[in-house]
């Protein structure tokens, strides 16, 4: 298993498109608008309808015309935080893929209040769609296409973005499913831009030992956590824990008894991680989500989406894959992945 990324190299075609690299600069922004506070209010008839909230801010249902919807994210006024609305938004005007939520508009008053207009997507977060009663179960090969699609993305950001992006808070919240459950992440407002694999966080100084951490409770890089280090392992980490969740069905941090799942799950991440055991189909088949359909799953998908999670969670952080190295796994090892091309409902 040491080798599971690295013995795997095919010559495959990608499913689904990458763009051309996004150098810097070269990525028409024409068609994002910016808005007046009135058209904002026109837009959410006076943010009638709140769709979701985050640390930061208010997502409100936004009409663009009588048939077509967008999200209004409207971040909380303040000095501090308008900061972090103008990161989001330098980097949603740069990025371009079809699984990274597409800006539409902004609003900017260049002091202290800012809102993104964002395409609207109607299945909501994965997080829900994983954990709460009142959704549907979501099959195996959504699940195993949401991760292919989450990790093209942030091999997008990581690899084929000038400068370079760390996302910084990748969790299931932050991932968003399209009405054909098509992923595309959403939520940059903890991103670090503009190097190559590593940067101190800027709170971070010799004489200050103060360090403003980013991340989520359950998703977070403890070699992050130690070292106040941002690096692209730490996003990472996070998919590592989102394959888990797709897996399990279990929460990244359980609400019950406050347990990780990267902890419920080391002893199977270490019988995958080595090479002497034999991993038994009932071990495998113990850690799937009660919900789903056993007989529709195959349980050497199952195995190589361990194999990827236990790898990406693994420390030091130098042994985690890279983005395309899981890319190129998927594709390997999962062949029903190709369904992809057609862009149909799984
Ligand atoms: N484009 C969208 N379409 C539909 N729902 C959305 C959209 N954007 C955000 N949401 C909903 O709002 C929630 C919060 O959005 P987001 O994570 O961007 O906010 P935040 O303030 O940055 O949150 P955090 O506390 O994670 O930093 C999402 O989990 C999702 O449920």
């Amino acid at each position: 298993m040491a080798c599971f990324l690295n013995c795997v190299r095919f010559d495959v075609t990608k499913t689904i498109t990458d763009k051309p690299t996004s150098k810097e600069g070269s990525v028409a922004v024409s068609s994002v608008t910016r808005y007046s506070w009135d058209d904002v209010e026109a837009l959410t008839s006076n943010f009638s309808r709140l769709i979701g909230s985050g640390g930061y801010s208010s997502i409100y249902m936004a009409r663009l015309s009588s048939s077509a919807k967008a999200a209004l994210k409207v971040h909380v006024s303040s000095h501090r935080l308008y900061k972090i609305f103008r990161l989001e938004l330098d980097i949603l005007l740069r990025l371009q893929h079809p699984n990274i939520v597409k800006l539409l508009g902004y609003f900017d008053d260049s002091e202290e209040n800012g809102a993104l207009l964002l395409e609207y997507l109607p299945q909501g977060n994965l997080q829900e769609n994983l954990h709460s009663n009142s959704k549907q179960v979501l099959p195996w090969r959504n699940r195993v296409a949401i991760a292919f699609q989450l990790v093209q993305a942030i091999e997008h950001i990581h690899e084929k973005c000038i400068p370079q992006i760390v996302h910084g808070d990748i969790k299931s919240s932050n991932v968003l499913l399209d009405k054909n459950f098509n992923s595309k992440l959403c939520d940059f407002g903890s991103a670090k831009v503009g190097f190559s694999s590593m940067v101190q966080p800027s709170a971070i100084s010799p004489r200050s030992r103060h360090v403003t951490m980013v991340g989520s409770p359950g998703y977070t890089d403890p070699h992050y956590l130690r070292t106040g280090v941002a690096s692209k392992k730490m996003d990472m980490y996070g998919f590592g824990v989102v394959v888990l969740e797709l897996i399990s069905g279990k929460e990244a941090l359980s609400a019950g008894n406050g347990e990780m799942l990267v902890h419920v799950a080391a002893p199977l991440m270490h019988e995958i991680l080595d090479s002497s055991i034999d991993i038994t189909e009932d071990s495998v088949r113990g850690f799937l989500d009660p919900r789903m359909l056993r007989d529709s799953i195959d349980i050497d998908e199952v195995k190589t989406m361990l194999g990827v999670a236990a790898l990406c969670i693994s420390s030091p952080p130098s042994l985690r894959p890279s983005a395309s190295q899981v890319t190129e796994t998927l594709i390997q090892k999962i062949p029903s992945l190709s369904f992809l091309g057609s862009g149909k409902r799984v």
